[in-house]
């Protein structure tokens, strides 16, 4: 039989539990200062729902203009900030507005009927509140981990990762419906009851589920930071040398089975010129907008690496060398008509391309990198500006 003390060990236990969530997350934040943004978000959240559970049970003792509207303020409170927490490390934006919206509705909502025995209307708002928002950032979540190049990473990362907080919202869906049915029990949390003794126990598990969903997501955003770190040239954010030979190496292993590729091998005109000229800031400039002149040819499939210098290769997968010769065409006359802007001046600039395409004879990849390179090299003898085949 569920008596008195039970609940209010499970509510004890859930507001040390939350506690604990709370100080961990403040410590990421400014001990380790790993996503401060979204960590003190998380501390908030924790921090809320200690406060609103305390709030909960000191209803009786402390002044009931302190512990009834202020508490369930605080729990909805606490959602709306592992809301916003959620959008801080999925989609990098902590998207604090509509979560305020809800809270300020909810909170109207809760002064508008007074506290008196019957509380099944508050149990209703806070619920329905809590249930929205865990809710919404369930979708948000989903949404921005199935995406592909979720989080700027360039691959897709598993969007189950968000299932916990579909349960969470689904348990808080549960307690509302709870309040409507003819058998529902108190939506007082601290009378003993099977129905709150289940509750408070599913709400210790989700609490510590949803601290631990919230860490594995940054954990995974990490992850995909330091994959994207390892494989990309900082100046350019093409691929580096490493990645793109990776990325060639397995469109070489593609091709025994009949997937053939070509590449187009780019290389800038005069560039040591450039640099000498205007100095080095005005090369490296030169060198991004390339890269951004270039990135509008290119489609999702292909791979573009720098290679080293002003020297890049782009890897078109399913293409023959017309169809290279094609894309090469029409970047090296967008290279040509984009000037470089450099002390309030146009400087010209070009490029030129070295085409080749794999073919069944080729050992490995680097015999196909050593044809474009010798038809770049070609392009450069013909007075550079031209795509060589
Ligand atoms: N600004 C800048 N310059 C770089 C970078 N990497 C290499 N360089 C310079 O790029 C220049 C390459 O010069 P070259 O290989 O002679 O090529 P080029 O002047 O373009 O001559 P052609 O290719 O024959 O037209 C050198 O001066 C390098 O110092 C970089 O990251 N930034």
């Amino acid at each position: 039989m569920t008596t008195a003390a039970h609940t209010m060990t499970l509510l004890a236990s859930l507001i040390l539990f939350a506690g604990l969530g709370a100080f961990v997350w403040l410590a990421l934040a400014w001990v380790a200062r790993l996503a401060p943004r979204a960590s003190l978000t998380m501390a908030g959240a924790n921090a809320a729902l200690v406060a609103s559970v305390a709030l909960h049970m000191s209803r009786g003792v402390l002044p009931d203009a302190l512990t009834f509207w202020p508490g369930d303020v605080l729990a909805v409170a606490s959602f709306a900030l592992l809301g916003a927490a959620v959008s801080a490390i999925t989609a990098r934006h902590l998207a604090w507005k509509p979560g305020a919206l809800v809270v300020a509705v909810a909170a109207v909502l809760l002064a508008a009927v007074p506290y008196g025995d019957d509380l099944r209307w508050q149990a209703r708002v806070v619920s329905l509140a809590s249930a929205g928002l865990t809710l919404g950032a369930g979708v948000g979540a989903w949404r921005a981990l199935g995406s592909s190049g979720s989080w700027g990473s360039g691959r897709r990362t598993p969007a189950p990762l968000a299932l916990p907080l579909f349960l969470i919202g689904t348990l808080l869906l549960v307690r509302a419906a709870e309040t409507v049915l003819p058998s529902g029990g108190t939506p007082d949390l601290r009378v003993p009851g099977e129905f709150n003794r289940l509750f408070l126990w599913t709400a210790l598990v989700l609490t510590l589920l949803q601290n631990a969903t919230l860490a594995f997501l940054l954990l995974m955003r990490l992850i995909l930071r330091i994959e994207r770190l390892l494989e990309r040239d900082p100046l350019t954010d093409t691929l580096n040398r490493r990645a793109f030979d990776q990325a060639l190496a397995h469109a070489h292993a593609w091709l025994a089975r009949g997937r053939r590729y070509a590449l187009v091998m780019i290389d800038m005109d005069h560039f040591k010129q450039l640099n000498d000229t205007l100095g080095h800031a005005a090369g490296d400039a030169a060198l991004r907008q390339l890269v951004a002149v270039l990135q509008p040819c290119m489609r999702e499939v292909d791979r573009f690496g720098r290679l080293g210098g002003e020297e890049f290769c782009l890897l078109l997968p399913d293409t023959d060398i017309a169809g290279a010769a094609l894309v090469a065409e029409r970047m090296r006359a967008l290279v040509e008509h984009t000037p470089l802007r450099w002390l309030e001046q146009d400087w010209p600039v070009s490029a030129s391309f070295g085409l080749a395409e794999a073919e069944h004879g080729d050992a490995d990849a680097s015999a196909v990198l050593a044809r474009a390179d010798a038809a770049l090299y070609r392009a450069k003898r013909q007075g550079r500006n031209v795509v060589q085949p």
